[in-house]
């Protein structure tokens, strides 16, 4: 029988896109997806909670983990430090689960030098004012964080090039749609079906 390796997906885009929303609907319909939480420095937002949303750490934690090299990637974002724990990505695609990240793009561009085989996956809203619209919506920034991140969203964008799948986030239920289909159609790539085949094959 095949024993498929779980694949890494890797999603990004700017703040405010809608990564979270589109994530957890997607989530509800694919059972084989494992999220992977991020640590990060940031402050807690309300509503979040430690373990689930995000590992709420101090900046001398979050040191120590890329000193002991126990994140996959980690980048600053807007004066704060987001990373990914590596074990847990690991156990999960060699268990063949699905692993999906939520991350901002430098710290994918890392993702893709460790992981050339991953699937990247950008978001992008319909148009820079719906962006505003959206994160000024969620309420959850100052007028200067929104700023900074809105600024941040242009340089962002501009990476868009780099990643395999570009994917509009005007509906929800759309882009969810889309992002299920990349990931069914990742499943099926003649390259890897074919890798794991001749192993089964030569008797591995
Ligand atoms: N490099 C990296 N970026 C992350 C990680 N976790 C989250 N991010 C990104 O950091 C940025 C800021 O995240 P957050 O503060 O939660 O704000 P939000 O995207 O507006 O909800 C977003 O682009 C996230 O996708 C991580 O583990 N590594
Ligand atoms: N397709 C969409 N249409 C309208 N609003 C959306 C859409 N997707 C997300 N939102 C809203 O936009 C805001 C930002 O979404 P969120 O998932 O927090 O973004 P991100 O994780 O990319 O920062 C939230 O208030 C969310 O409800």
């Amino acid at each position: 029988m095949i024993k498929e390796k779980g694949i890494l997906f890797v999603l990004s885009g700017p703040s405010g896109v809608g990564k979270g929303t589109v994530r957890k609907a997607l989530f509800e319909q694919d059972t084989n997806l494992k999220y992977s939480i991020s640590m990060t420095t940031r402050n807690i937002r309300e509503g979040e909670k430690d373990g689930v949303d995000y590992f709420f750490r101090t900046h001398d934690q979050f040191k120590e983990m890329i000193e002991q090299n126990k994140l996959l990637e980690h980048a600053e974002y807007v004066g704060n430090y987001y990373g990914t724990p590596k074990q847990y990505v690991e156990e999960m695609i060699e268990k063949g689960h699905d692993v999906f990240l939520e991350i901002e793009v430098q710290g994918a561009m890392q993702v893709k030098q460790n992981f050339p085989q991953g699937v990247f996956i950008f978001l992008i809203p319909p148009s820079l004012e719906e962006l505003k619209n959206r994160i000024q919506d969620r309420g959850t920034e100052s007028e200067e964080l929104i700023a900074s991140r809105l600024q941040e969203a242009r340089n962002e964008i501009e990476m868009m090039e780099s990643y395999d799948y570009v994917v509009v986030n005007d509906t929800i239920d759309h882009a969810v749609k889309k992002v299920q289909a990349i990931v069914q159609g990742e499943h099926c790539k003649k390259e890897r079906v074919a890798k794991q085949y001749k192993a089964l094959l030569e008797g591995n």
